[in-house]
This record gives C-alpha cells, sequence and structure tokens, in this order.
C-alpha cells in the first residue's frame, strides 16, 4: 500500500435548542472527522507473517477493511498479488480470506456446514469442500462439535469456528483481525500452529491484527505499529527491539503492599513506571525499566531482609514488543500480555 489516507466524517452537532437567554451552554458539539488511515505506505512480502499493533482505536481494523476491498480509501493505492484492489475491489475475495472482528453471517449454520459452504464459496466442489472442511476442524481440535450450530458455541469456540471457514478453500493471503480474541491457550495454540503451516507448506502470506505482544513476538516475522492512523515503527521482533537499547523490565509483586520504609525499596519506588497498569489498582503490582547492572542491584536489594518478607513474586524480562511500543511514546493502552 502506497500513501493510504481515509478519514471518517465527524459526528453531526446535535440541533441546538433555543433556550432562554442566560440559561448556560447549548447542546454539547459533535466529534471531528478522524483520520483513521494518515498515509500508510507499507509493502509485505510473499510469504510473510505480518503484523499490524497497537492500541485501539490505531486505525489496524481501517487498513484491513481497505485491503480486503470493503472499504476504499479516499486517497493511495492498494495493490495485492499484482491486483488493483482500490479499482477493482470485487477481486480481493479471490485473493485473500478476511477474518473480521466480529462474522455474524454463518451463525446459522453448523460448525461442519459452515466451514464446507465457505469451501464452496471459494471455488470447490462438493467433495473435495467437505473433505478440506473435516481436515480443518481436524486440525484445530473441532470435530467434536462439528453438528453444533454455532449460536449454540461458547464465544471462544465460535471463534474458532469463523477461523476453520476462514482456511478452508485455500487462499494464498489470509487477513486474520484478532484470530485469536477470546480463546484458550489450547485453541490459540492451535491457531498459530495452522497458520504458521500454511505459510510452510502452502506458502501462505498472513496479516495479521493482533494487540498482543507476546503472540507477536513469537509468531511474526515483521511488525508494523500503528498510532493514530500512522505506521510508527516497522520492522522484525528483533529489530524493534533493539531500538530499546539494552534496558530489561523489572516486575515486582509485593504480597500486601509494598515495604516503603525500607530505603532501598523506597529509592525503586521513584523509578517505577507507570505503565503497564497495575490490574489489581492496589499498588502491589510495580514495574521498573533499568539497565542490566542496575537491574541486578534492584534484585539483590528485594531479595533479601524485610524487602524479601514482604516480596510475592518478581520477573526480569529482556525487552518485548510492548517495551518497544512505550519507548516509541505510544501509551500502552489497549496492549495486551498474556
Ligand atoms: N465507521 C466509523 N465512523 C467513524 N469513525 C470510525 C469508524 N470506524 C472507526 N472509526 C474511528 O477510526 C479510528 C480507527 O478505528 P479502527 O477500528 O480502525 O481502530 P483499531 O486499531 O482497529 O481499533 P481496535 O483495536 O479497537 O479494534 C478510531 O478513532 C475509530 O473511532
Amino acid at each position: 500500500m502506497r500513501e493510504v489516507h481515509k478519514t471518517y466524517p465527524g459526528a453531526r452537532r446535535p440541533r441546538r435548542r433555543r433556550r432562554p437567554a442566560g440559561d448556560g451552554p447549548t447542546a454539547p458539539s459533535g466529534t471531528g472527522p478522524v483520520h483513521a488511515s494518515a498515509g500508510i505506505s507499507l509493502e509485505v512480502g510473499r510469504g510473510e507473517i505480518f503484523g499490524l499493533l497497537g492500541p485501539n482505536g490505531a486505525g489496524k481494523t481501517t487498513l484491513v477493511r481497505q485491503l480486503t476491498g470493503l472499504l476504499r480509501p479516499d486517497s493511495g493505492a492498494i495493490e495485492l498479488l499484482g491486483h488493483d484492489v482500490v479499482r477493482h475491489p470485487r477481486r480481493a475475495p479471490r485473493l485473500l480470506a478476511h477474518l473480521g472482528q466480529q462474522s455474524t453471517a454463518l451463525d446459522e449454520l453448523t460448525v461442519a456446514v459452515a466451514a464446507e459452504t465457505t469451501g464452496v464459496l471459494r471455488g470447490l466442489d462438493r467433495a473435495d469442500a467437505r473433505r478440506e472442511s473435516g481436515e480443518v476442524l481436524d486440525e484445530l481440535g473441532l470435530t467434536d462439535l462439528a453438528t453444533r450450530p454455532l449460536t449454540r458455541l461458547s464465544g471462544g469456540q465460535r471463534r474458532l469456528a469463523c477461523v476453520a471457514a476462514a482456511l478452508v478453500g485455500r487462499r494464498p493471503l489470509l487477513i486474520l483481525d484478532e484470530p485469536t480474541a477470546g480463546m484458550d491457550p489450547v485453541a490459540r495454540r492451535a491457531v498459530w500452529a495452522a497458520v504458521d503451516r500454511r505459510r510452510a507448506e502452502h506458502g501462505t502470506t498472513v496479516v495479521l491484527v493482533t494487540h498482543n505482544v507476546i503472540e507477536a513476538e513469537t509468531l511474526l516475522d515483521r511488525v508494523a505499529v500503528l498510532e493514530a492512523g500512522r505506521v510508527i515503527a516497522c520492522d522484525t521482533p528483533g529489530g524493534l527491539k533493539a531500538m530499546v537499547g539494552d534496558e530489561v523490565r523489572l516486575e515486582l509483586v509485593w504480597r500486601d503492599r509494598a515495604p516503603t520504609d525500607v530505603p532501598a525499596v523506597a529509592a525503586l519506588r521513584r523509578l517505577v513506571t507507570g505503565e503497564p497498569v497495575d490490574p489489581t489498582g492496589s499498588g502491589r503490582r510495580w514495574t521498573l525499566r533499568l539497565p542490566p547492572e542496575e537491574a541486578r542491584a534492584a534484585v539483590a536489594a528485594v531479595t533479601t531482609g524485610p524487602a524479601f518478607a514482604a516480596l510475592d513474586d518478581f520477573t526480569l524480562a529482556t525487552p518485548t514488543l510492548e517495551d518497544v511500543y512505550l519507548a516509541l511514546g505510544g501509551s500502552g493502552r489497549g496492549l495486551v500480555r498474556s
């Protein structure tokens, strides 16, 4: 994609009601236009697993919808496997399988029929669609649920069934928007293995939207970090991590409260970063980003005497994509570590 721009119009201002003079301010104003793609240029190689990472509202889904021909950019060029999908959006479904954030189209069907029907719609004959669908359900551990309608599945199971449908009737390009949302670790692993297998065996290209920075690190060849409609960085996970230097992350979890009466602990308190936000809200979890030497000294300080007695857990980790994101000036909103 080259210089892709997309702006959503702002919400209209509610009409002002006539009020008696001196009755205070009028109704709230509308919201302004949103530059969801503010000049995005990206090139993804064949056979690459390419990630789009960024907080809520960064513009990932907008980008994906333009790639899939569902949304027309205001300006810019998008080419998929040699096809201009801005001019010919209807070519996109022949080139790619898209798993959107929400799919309800298959809801009335059973898991097997949903996968099989998708295969038929993608041009397989009925027998091939049935065979491929059976193989994919098996691969994703869905065989026992094959005859269940999607409406009678749990959220994670339904998502898995939608992934199965996306994989049947093999397309050279897979575009997956948060494919593992709501899934348990076993299902997530099955999805990533299936994606990786398609790349290894068929050279499938994968564009993957995720908030999940750990998944992103293990699976992706390259990652574009988006914020406010712009690509703020694009590199391999290793290349991105090299940007944050050699700082390590120390996380401390205190049993009850931090013993700030211990001078060494009080000194560390001043180095605690604001992110990620302590999910307990209790101040029990501290995150520090430190040069390796300082981190070693900090670990020594908290693993002796009264500090250690108050410590529930600690981890010391090399930089993650989350650290990169924060170092790039991102706010950390919407990034998930699991
Ligand atoms: N139909 C729409 N009309 C107006 N604004 C929209 C519309 N869809 C998205 N937006 C706005 O465009 C921006 C980008 O939204 P988008 O859905 O692309 O973000 P995202 O990165 O996919 O977010 P999330 O991680 O929450 O899915 C946001 O500010 C959003 O509020």
